[in-house]
């Protein structure tokens, strides 16, 4: 749940490397007092509605192009796809309007507000998340190429640019990103930089029929590329990089360094092209809402104005992008506090919403939101919804969504483009009146936060909650000496309150969920809590105790910990080094060794913890999928024997990369590394992100079997022995489980405490 930095890909312009030297500091200090001393809200700026119509006006506006202006019908299409061919998407069903065939797509996004918006729905599974981005991402490759002297639109392709040079880069068009995405091979960096200078120059007509007004415009502020036009904001699970190396997630909740500093609000007035602050600083470029000293030091400086005049141009200019941030900051509940924050600070939550404001500010006219509801918690959920339909309907800007197929699809939704496991097109078209697709979930209440996704029907699970606590289910044993202990504690960046007088203990074997919106607390209490927040250490004994002890003791020292507590959270996914196996990168028995001690790295260990490795490993290898989806143990059984595992097979599993593994399948084999050294702590957070209904279901049932006084027999039970499996049973149900999840159908049904955060206050606590 920890904050990302604000979405530099939808378009938030890099600042110059950053070069600080005591002029910066000096400037920096005078720009901060006279903008703390700023109020430019009581400005008249132009209402939304004016601010399109005013765009010419300004030079930094790229807001929407004259709403209106063409009725429905004539609008041209946002998207037109012809015989487009896709690798990934091997099949497809035509149907009425649509049709595809083999990998051939053609697919047309008709501009026509409420009656027509599109959600692309693809499984979280590699091959499936594959064929998603390849239908988001339509390469130029993909296009036929125009035949020569031929009239027909399916001629394809047209490049304002040096075609040949463009040709090489895997630059996408389509939906999502009109610039390049990456160079794939050496030397790659020349040729993106080629492809940068480029980039708004090719472009197609007959793809993005919108445009070509503005393509061929003649008046210089219409001829807007698509890069401007049309965004992507993508929040699918980004994994790490591929160096290897350890990225310290938990640097946010430190003293932030003062060149990360750099607030929401100047991100987006940077991205307004008005650098204010420490962007302006950074930039080494004066502040228009710096205080103008009135001597003749204006006229000369790396930081000065070269006239008072210039000094107020860019001061009215910086006044109505102010207007324009703050007008639409409320939209996506982000206010002045919010604005103001350090954006590495932002909750994962807010950082979502900052990155879908920074594309509104932006002024794109086509907004690709990939999963743009997961980590949202659901009240958040549910206002984005009516604010993606309101602002789809009014053209400001228009929406295609991306989801899973687990997530629920909004009912301002009308069309839909499915692809399922193997990348098929299952349909393509006009969403069917029988396909609510859980579509209800966004009108449930919000506190209840139910939202299934393709799990099968059961008890509310809140209720359920309540009825496990009444019966005892789920809850811990009082009579030992607690786990943690929490005693009146606080947390709180200056004058911002994160954590406000917490109470609370985790005994051996609770069952606990903790939840509440976005922003309420929650990953700062679990810092707390694994020792990972420097205030951790400030604490008292009586005030904060983790094991009995205070987190300075010896032994709460980091590695000792790291063998008590388990521990799976997205940005520790994110995070976990991935190198591939044949650059020396672990193997999947080596990633789940590594939780003993909670390392990132490979260490030697002991043969009995290798046995245990694949003990643990042959309960979930039927689990564990390489990237092309292929469950690894049934090739094994189905090429051999066609019998139950052995350890042959669970081996075979164990000694694969784990780079090759399916993102879900990563996930469940990190799970595995934060049980396997049988901790007495395990915090998931969010640890379901990325798995496949099968793959939630078994860990659910795993987490639910191992509760203490479980209806079911202990079948996870890992020794050689009666004993063995006793005493593996014992230390399951000994451990203390703590559970984030935004989605309440996701809750085990067997926990039995619930801790529901809001404002860093305990709002509800069973
Ligand atoms: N270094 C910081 N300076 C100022 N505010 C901070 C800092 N770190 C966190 N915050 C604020 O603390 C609050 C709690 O953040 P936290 O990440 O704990 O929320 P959360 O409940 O985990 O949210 P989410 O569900 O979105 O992950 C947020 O409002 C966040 O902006």
């Amino acid at each position: 749940m920890t904050a990302a930095p604000i979405g530099l890909r939808t378009g938030l312009r890099l600042g110059r490397s950053l070069n600080r030297t005591n002029n910066v500091s000096i400037v920096l200090g005078a720009s901060q007092r006279a903008y703390a001393s700023f109020r430019p809200l009581h400005h008249a700026g132009p209402r939304r509605s004016d601010w399109a119509s005013s765009s010419r006006k300004r030079s930094f506006s790229r807001s929407s192009h004259a709403p209106n202006a063409t009725k429905d019908e004539t609008r041209p299409p946002l998207l037109q796809l012809r015989n487009a061919w896709l690798r990934s998407v091997w099949a497809a069903q035509p149907d009425t309007s649509h049709s595809g065939t083999g990998g051939a797509l053609d697919w047309t996004i008709r501009d026509r507000a409420k009656q027509e918006c599109w959600a692309i729905i693809g499984p979280a599974s590699e091959r499936g998340g594959r064929a998603r981005r390849e239908v988001v991402d339509v390469s130029p490759h993909n296009l036929p190429r125009a035949r020569s002297g031929s009239t027909t639109t399916e001629t394809s392709l047209i490049f304002g640019g040096p075609a040949s040079v463009f040709h090489h880069c895997s630059d996408q068009v389509i939906l999502g990103r009109s610039r390049p995405k990456q160079a794939s091979s050496k030397g790659g960096d020349d040729l993106t930089a080629i492809c940068q200078q480029i980039h708004g120059r090719p472009y197609h007509p007959n793809v993005h029929p919108f445009l070509s007004d503005r393509m061929s415009g003649t008046a210089g502020e219409l001829r807007r590329t698509p890069h401007d036009a049309i965004k992507h904001v993508s929040f699918a699970t980004q994994i790490g990089g591929t160096g290897g190396e350890f990225v310290n997630y938990s640097a946010r909740y430190g003293a932030i360094r003062e060149q990360d500093r750099v607030t929401l609000y100047e991100r987006l007035m940077d991205l307004l092209g008005v650098p204010v602050g420490l962007v302006a600083a950074q930039k080494m470029l004066p502040d228009p809402f710096a205080a103008s000293t009135g001597t003749a030091g204006d006229a000369v400086g790396l930081f000065k104005w070269s006239s008072e005049q210039a000094r107020q141009t860019a001061n009215e200019r910086a006044l109505e992008a102010d207007a324009v941030v703050r007008q639409m900051a409320p939209l996506l509940l982000i206010d002045d506090h919010l604005l103001h924050r350090p954006v590495i600070a932002l909750s994962n939550g807010q950082t979502r919403r900052a990155r879908i404001l920074s594309s509104l500010v932006s002024g794109a006219e086509l907004v690709v939101l990939e999963e743009p509801y997961s980590g949202i918690d659901a009240g958040t959920r549910q206002k984005l919804s009516q604010l993606f339909a309101r602002l789809h309907a009014e053209r400001r800007p228009r929406f295609v969504l991306v989801l899973r197929e687990q997530d629920e699809v909004p009912d301002f939704i009308t069309h839909l483009l499915r692809l399922d496991e193997s990348g098929a097109i299952s349909h393509l078209g006009e969403r069917k009146s029988d396909d609510s697709n859980q579509a209800t979930a966004l009108s449930h209440d919000a506190k209840s936060e139910a939202a299934p996704r393709n799990l099968p029907a059961r008890a509310d699970p809140y209720d359920l909650l309540l009825r496990n606590a009444a019966e005892d289910v789920g809850r811990g044993d009082e009579r030992q000496p607690p786990i943690i202990s929490m005693n009146d504690v606080s947390v709180a960046y200056g004058n911002t309150k994160v954590l406000d007088s917490i109470n609370l203990r985790i005994w051996p074997g609770d069952r606990i969920v903790l939840a509440g919106d976005n922003g309420s607390g929650k990953t700062t209490l679990l810092a707390l809590i694994l020792g990972d927040h420097p205030r951790s250490f400030s604490f008292p004994r009586d005030q904060l105790s983790l094991f009995g002890m205070a987190r300075d003791e010896p032994l709460n020292a980091r590695p000792l910990l790291g063998q008590r507590i388990g521990h799976l959270s997205p940005e520790l996914f994110n995070a976990f080094p991935r190198k591939s196996a044949e650059r020396g990168g672990l193997t999947v028995g080596e990633v789940i060794a590594s939780g003993y001690g909670n390392v990132f790295a490979r260490r030697s260990y002991s043969e009995a913890q290798k046995q245990r490795v694949w003990a643990l490993l042959s309960r979930f290898a039927h689990l564990v999928k390489s990237s092309d989806g292929r469950t690894i143990m049934e090739d094994a059984v189905q090429a051999d024997r066609g019998g139950a595992p052995d350890l042959a097979d669970v081996r075979a599993v164990s000694s694969r990369g784990f780079t090759e593994l399916s993102h879900g399948s990563q996930a469940v084999v990190l799970f595995l590394r934060a049980l396997v050294g049988r901790p007495r702590l395990l915090v998931l957070d969010e640890p379901f992100q990325g798995m496949d209904a099968k793959q939630v279901e078994t860990i659910r049932r795993f987490l639910d079997d191992s509760t203490a006084r479980s209806v079911a027999p202990d079948r996870w039970a890992i020794g050689e022995t009666a004993e063995e499996k006793a005493a593996d049973t014992e230390a399951r149900q000994q451990m203390a489980i703590v559970l984030v999840s935004h989605y309440e159908s996701e809750w085990p049904t067997r926990f039995g405490r619930l801790i529901r955060l809001k404002g860093g206050l305990v709002e509800e606590r069973v």
